[in-house]
């Protein structure tokens, strides 16, 4: 939709290796509109809850162990279809996969240290939002001045 939201988060590697600034560029100059942000420490309940669907994989307790081990920078971004562009802004999951100048395929080499998350669909952008913010954390962005944007 126009103005649909998504979470991000850049992941302990992306922290440590000074990728921050690079990334937030990325979607400022893409045209989104950055509207939560925080650098953290993520508790263990916490990841755990995020990657929820995951638990029955293999690697869901190094995942979990590693996400904390770290500070992370979570943040919500809203603009027109921003859950399926920054997907593709992200790479694959496996940077084997992803094409050279998107994130994890111009940063990264390990499955396991892909620099960021983004969520995968709505219905999971609205869960992870309100899982890892409270609502008055996001400021309200007025889509009616788009044209500002392009100027
Ligand atoms: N085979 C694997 N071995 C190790 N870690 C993995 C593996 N598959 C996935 N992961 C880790 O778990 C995270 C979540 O996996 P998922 O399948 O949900 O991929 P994704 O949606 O692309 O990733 P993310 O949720 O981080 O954006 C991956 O980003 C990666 O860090």
């Amino acid at each position: 939709g126009i103005n649909e939201r998504t979470f991000l988060a850049i992941k302990p590697d992306g922290c440590q290796r000074r990728l921050v600034g690079e990334i937030i560029r990325r979607f400022e100059r893409k045209g989104f509109h950055l509207v939560a942000m925080k650098m953290m420490q993520a508790s263990e309940t916490l990841l755990k809850e995020h990657y929820l669907a995951l638990r029955d994989k293999p690697f869901y307790g190094r995942l979990v162990k590693y996400m904390s081990s770290g500070p992370v920078v979570a943040m919500v971004w809203q603009g027109l279809n921003v859950v399926k562009t920054a997907r593709v802004m992200l790479g694959e999951t496996n940077p084997a996969d992803s094409l050279p100048g998107t994130i994890r395929g111009d940063f990264c080499v390990d499955i396991s240290r892909n620099v960021i998350h983004g969520s995968d669909s709505f219905e999971s952008a609205q869960r992870e939002i309100s899982l890892w913010f409270q609502p008055e954390e996001l400021v309200c962005w007025q889509g009616a001045s788009e044209s500002w944007i392009y100027e």
